[in-house]
C-alpha cells in the first residue's frame, strides 16, 4: 500500500485506528475453545466488529509463534481474512545480518515463499543498515523501525547520549538515508509525548506507528495533538484495551464499541490539529 493510499483511507474512514491481534489463547473468552480454531476464530469476529473504525491491523507475531505450527497457520487464515483495504503490519521486530534479513523479509512479503503478504514489518535497528536494507527490496513493502519504544527500559539504549544526541535521534537521522517517507514509519511510544516534539522536526513527513495508548496509559489527545501533520502521520495502535474489552459471549460487540469510541475521537483530532 502506498502513503497515498492509506491516507485516503484515513480521510475515508476519519480514522488513523490500528487494532493490534495480540490474541492470546489463555485470554480469549473460554467459549471459543470448543472451535477448531479458537484464535482464528476470536480474530475472525474482532476484525468484522472493528473494521469500519480502524485502518489497520497489527498482528503480533510473538503470540502465534509461541503456539508453533498451529500458531502460523491461524495467522495465515487471518491474514487472508483481513480485506486489502487495511494496511497490515507484522509485528515481528525482527532484524539480523543481510543474508539472514533476507528471508525475515521473504517470510512476511513474499507469498510465494510463506504465503504472507504483510504491508510492513517491525524492524529494530541495532544491527545497521545491511539487517535493514533487504526489508526495502520488496516494492510497495514498508519497514517501520523501532526508534523510541513505549517500555520504561527502552531508555537503557535508545537514550544513551552519543555526541549528536541520544541513540534514538541518531536511528532517526541515520535511517532517512536508507529509504524515505513512503517506504519508512518509524515506532514511537504513546508514552514518550515529552519527545514527540522535538521528534517531528527530524521526521516531520513519516508514519509514526504509536503503541501505548489504552492498556499502558498513553494519551490518545496528547499523540494527536503534538504528532500529527498534515497528512495525518499517524497510526495510533491500541490491542489489549480493544480485544479484550469483554472476556463474555459479547466480547466482539465490546472491541467494536471501544474501536469506535476511539474513532469518534479521532474524527475530531483530524479536524483539530491536521494542519496546525
Ligand atoms: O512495535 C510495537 O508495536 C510496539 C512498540 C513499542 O514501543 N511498544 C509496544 O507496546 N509495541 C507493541 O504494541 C502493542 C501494545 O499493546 P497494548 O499495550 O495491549 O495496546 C503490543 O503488541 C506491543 O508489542
Amino acid at each position: 500500500m502506498t502513503y497515498d493510499t492509506l491516507y485516503a483511507h484515513i480521510l475515508e474512514k476519519e480514522s488513523y485506528l490500528c487494532v493490534g491481534l495480540d490474541t492470546d489463547i489463555r485470554k480469549i473468552p473460554s467459549h471459543l475453545l470448543k472451535e477448531k480454531d479458537p484464535i482464528f476464530e476470536f480474530n475472525r469476529q474482532i476484525i468484522d466488529a472493528t473494521l469500519p473504525y480502524c485502518v489497520s491491523y497489527k498482528p503480533n507475531i510473538a503470540f502465534y509463534e509461541a503456539l508453533g505450527a498451529k500458531g502460523w497457520e491461524s495467522l495465515q487464515k487471518t491474514m487472508e481474512y483481513i480485506p486489502k483495504t487495511h494496511f497490515t503490519i507484522a509485528d515481528a521486530k525482527r532484524g539480523d545480518i543481510g543474508n539472514t534479513s533476507s528471508l525475515y523479509a521473504r517470510t512476511f512479503f513474499d507469498p510465494s515463499a510463506s504465503g504472507f503478504d504483510f504491508d510492513s514489518v517491525t524492524v529494530a535497528p541495532y544491527m545497521g543498515s545491511d539487517s535493514v536494507l533487504p526489508f526495502l527490496e520488496f516494492e510497495n513493502k514498508w519497514v517501520i523501525l523501532l526508534a523510541l519504544t513505549s517500555n520504561q527500559g527502552g531508555s537503557d539504549f535508545q537514550r544513551l547520549q552519543t555526541p549528536e544526541g541520544p541513540l534514538y535521534e541518531q536511528v532517526l537521522r541515520t535511517s532517512q538515508q536508507w529509504a524515505g517517507a513512503d517506504r519508512m514509519m518509524y515506532v514511537v511510544g504513546a508514552t514518550q509525548t515529552q519527545d514527540l516534539a522535538h521528534i517531528r522536526t527530524l521526521v516531520p513527513d513519516h508514519f509514526l506507528l504509536v503503541p501505548g495508548v489504552g492498556a499502558q496509559g498513553g494519551s490518545l489527545q496528547e499523540v494527536s495533538r503534538i504528532g500529527m501533520t498534515s497528512r495525518c502521520g499517524l497510526l495510533i495502535n491500541a490491542s489489549r484495551s480493544i480485544i479484550y474489552a469483554s472476556n463474555g459471549q459479547d466480547f466482539a460487540l465490546r472491541a467494536g464499541e471501544e474501536a469506535h469510541k476511539l474513532q469518534q475521537e479521532m474524527a475530531q483530532y483530524l479536524q483539530q490539529y491536521r494542519g496546525v
